[in-house]
């Protein structure tokens, strides 16, 4: 029996990537101190899980910025445009893009996760070459010190995760086998025993086509010079697929049997004993402590039917999407503190349960004790259950969240609000600068006082409705300025949720978040936004948008208590930010935008759990949204393309307006909008992730696209997603030019 991990968070423990990618980025700081500091990242997170007592240790989990992008280089999927390109330069060019360069690759969603990939770009014919060492050097490095796995991503779900314009990218997949048979044959000669192989495809429903792509793939990769290896899937159970993994020519299999536990007997009845099992038994999505007596049950009823020497304890996937430490934790409760684990004290706890899985549940007896002490309080604690806020919430039903039709509701907006056709705005943030987040900062020190920390923030929205006001938007917002996240600022506000002070988890390449806890039953205590919004409304007679982050994005990004269904916990958020829309229209605010960025990434990998979840999703966005009058305008945004197939829940959220993601893929979500009746509609035509500044003909090339596959008089012109990760000095050409080609394309309808 031995102790892994699938892999370990990038940042480091005080986001050490972060700064080091930024300053390399603004120039600071050379290519040689950025690997410099990559090493040493390296380093540490090998050291560290060696010291927790881990048996083997991944490598090449590592990335600067994303493991798929790392992946499309290792084997030579580099598009046309970046050609000219070389080394670093081309790489954060593919990546984030650059001023006056080539459009980078588009990012998404990792799975369910809120960690997002850069999704690489396939061509017909398209030849594949090993062109990157970088996973023999990290298996050289780190084999050095101890038992070291390389971890590669599956050829099979780096085509699935690929754009392929036109046709099937497992088409490609000959040509792309003798390439991973060639990394294999060089890792096996480097000394590499055995390769961890990650399948993530396979938590997707079985079907028939990536089931017989990864037949052929791992027959051709059965050959006899290349080391074991250990197939992985997470996220969800193997379900259907388990049949096909428990043949496949692979040494081991990984099973995830937190999100997968339904797969634990059949997969001992299906995959033969002479196969590793690697158990994922401690979850590695979520911040609780493993209730390590259930755990250790488990290992034996595999470790009682399989040879010990075969099985191996890890988590249920990589712990890439959980903090790295508890021990920079000083202000939490220490009561809500004793329930967690972040990854280090996860890597403690496999290496607890293998000994105990070795040597017999006495060797652990102190553990085991500590734990079900845990696993007690939580269930007893009175900060976990408000039998008030219960009521509450029950008293919501269908007729609270019931508005009128959306034509009356035009009429009587339209009335109020008059707007120009394609009317302007913005996402919600503008640019968190330095002096923002220092008054933050200084704030939480103490060294600047409440109320100089809210003039400091009245200051910056006076700053962005004047900005908006001189560049001619339609409908402006304040700016956010006060909050750190869009999440973790209501966390903060929120009774029954936690906040951390360091614990970050990457989203992508420098950017990171810290997900608040959500631990107890949740109620708004007072007021969060209305002061900043009226504020920012008397200071202008143009239409002010109050804005909200929506209940099931709250869920989804925060670290959510596994105690109850995960419907009844977003109910009680959807009736807190109910509270706050209506605080707002109270307050004189004529639109309000809840945004619902996770709804799509929310959705169950699971085919079969999806319309329960739909359901409930929208039930909870609609009582968020349902207490306001036909005239207050309800905006929702969404900022992941990806939704296609949950286009009939965004219709039944009945907003007003949605503002989604479209400019990185040229507005191809506009085909899947069309023929559906989502009122009215704002795909972003001005890409954020990107430093590039986009030029007006090019804006206005966008919005003639939008308004050719929808109604124009429904169509709204804004960016992809909020502005603050940019800064002023592009955010302003910027929305010039979006106003600009709205003003151009607005006349040219005219004609
Ligand atoms: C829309 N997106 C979001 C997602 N998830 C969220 N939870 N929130 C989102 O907005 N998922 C999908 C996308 C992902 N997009 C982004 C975009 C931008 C960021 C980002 O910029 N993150 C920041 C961190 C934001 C934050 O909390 N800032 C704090 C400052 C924290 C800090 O740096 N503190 C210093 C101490 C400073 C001092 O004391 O001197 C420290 O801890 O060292 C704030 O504003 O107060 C980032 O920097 O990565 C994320 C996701
Ligand atoms: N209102 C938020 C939404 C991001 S998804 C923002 O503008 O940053
Ligand atoms: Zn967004």
């Amino acid at each position: 029996m031995q102790a892994t991990t699938l892999g370990y968070p990038r940042i480091g423990r005080a986001r050490d990537l972060k700064r080091a990618l930024e300053s390399f980025w603004s120039g600071e700081r050379s290519e040689a101190d950025l690997e410099a500091t990559a090493s040493r990242l390296r380093a540490t997170a090998r050291d560290t899980q060696r010291a927790a007592g881990l048996d083997v240790v991944p490598c090449g989990d590592f990335s600067l910025y994303d493991h798929v992008l790392d992946t499309a280089l290792a084997v030579g999927i580099v598009p046309e445009r970046f050609a000219g390109l070389t080394g670093l330069r081309r790489y954060f060019a593919m990546a984030r893009g650059e001023k006056g360069g080539a459009a980078p690759l588009e990012m998404t969603k990792w799975f369910d996760t809120n960690y997002h990939h850069l999704v690489p770009e396939l061509v017909r014919g398209q030849r594949f070459q090993l062109s990157d060492a970088a996973q023999l050097l990290s298996y050289r490095e780190a084999s050095a010190g101890g038992v070291a796995r390389p971890v590669l991503l599956g050829p099979v779900t780096l085509l699935h995760l690929s754009k392929a314009p036109g046709f099937d990218p497992l088409d490609l997949l000959d040509g792309l086998l003798p390439v991973y048979a060639n990394l294999l044959r060089v890792l096996k000669s480097a000394g590499a025993d055995w390769v961890q192989i990650d399948e993530p495809v396979l938590a997707l429903d079985a079907n028939e086509r990536l089931q017989a792509a990864l037949r052929r793939t791992y027959d051709a990769l059965a050959f006899e010079q290349r080391p074991k290896l250990l197939l992985t899937s997470y996220f969800a159970p193997l379900g259907d697929n388990l049949d096909l993994v428990a043949t496949l020519p692979v040494e081991g299999v990984h099973l995830d049997l937190v999100h997968g536990a339904a797969d634990l007997q059949p997969a001992l009845a299906k995959i033969p004993a002479d196969k590793v099992l690697s158990l994922g038994v401690v979850d590695g999505r979520n911040v609780w402590r493993c209730d390590l007596r259930r755990a250790l049950t488990t290992i034996r009823t595999v470790a009682d039917r399989r040879d010990a020497s075969r099985l191996l304890v890890a988590p249920s996937c990589s712990l890439l999407h959980v903090p790295v430490s508890l021990g920079r934790e000083h202000r939490l409760d220490p009561e809500l503190k004793s329930w967690l684990a972040f990854a280090d004290e996860k890597l403690g706890e496999i290496a607890t349960l293998s000994k105990g899985a070795v040597y017999g549940a006495g060797a652990i007896e102190q553990e085991l004790r500590v734990s079900d002490l845990v696993v007690a309080c939580r269930a007893a604690s009175s900060r976990v259950r408000n039998e008030t806020i219960r009521a509450r919430v029950r008293s919501f039903d269908a007729k609270s969240w019931k508005r009128k039709s959306y034509d009356a509701r035009a009429t009587a907006q339209r009335a109020t609000l008059a707007l120009p056709l394609l009317p302007t705005t913005t996402i919600g943030s503008f640019p968190q600068t330095d002096d923002i987040r220092q008054a933050r900062a200084a704030h939480r020190r103490g060294t600047l006082d409440t109320a100089g920390y809210d003039q400091a923030m009245r200051d910056a929205v006076a700053y962005a409705v004047a900005a908006q006001e001189d560049i001619g938007l339609d409908v402006l917002v304040h700016g956010e300025p006060e909050r750190n996240d869009m999440v973790e600022f209501f966390g903060e506000q929120l009774d029954g949720f936690a906040v951390t002070e360091a614990g970050w988890v990457q989203s992508y390449g420098s950017r990171c978040v810290k997900p608040p806890i959500l631990f107890g039953d949740v109620q708004r205590r007072n007021a969060m936004t209305v002061d900043l919004a009226v504020y920012a409304q008397s200071l202008s007679k143009k239409p002010v948008k109050g804005m909200l982050t929506g209940p099931v994005t709250i869920l989804k990004w925060s670290f959510v208590r596994d105690d109850q269904p995960l419907e009844a916990t977003c109910r009680q958020i959807a009736v807190a930010i109910r509270d706050e829309v209506i605080d707002l229209e109270r307050a004189g605010l004529r639109v309000v935008q809840v945004d619902e960025a996770a709804l799509r990434e929310a959705l169950p990998l699971e085919a079969s759990q999806r319309a329960n979840f739909l359901r409930w999703a929208v039930e909870s966005f609609r009582i968020a949204t349902g207490g306001v009058g036909d005239a207050t305008q309800i905006h929702t945004h969404m900022c992941y393309a990806e939704f296609s197939d949950i286009m009939a829940a965004i219709e039944a959220l009945d907003a007003d307006v949605i503002s989604i993601e479209a400019a990185r893929s040229d507005m191809s979500i506009l085909s899947s909008v069309a023929g559906h009746r989502l009122n009215e509609v704002g795909p972003g035509v001005y890409d954020i992730h990107s430093p590039r500044v986009p030029d007006e003909a090019e804006l206005a090339g966008l919005i003639r696209t939008a308004v050719r596959s929808y109604a124009p008089e429904r169509v709204w012109v804004n960016p992809d997603c909020g502005l603050k990760t940019r800064a002023w000095r592009d955010v302003d050409p910027a929305l010039r030019a979006l106003v600009a080609a709205a003003k151009t394309v607005r006349a040219e309808l005219a004609q």
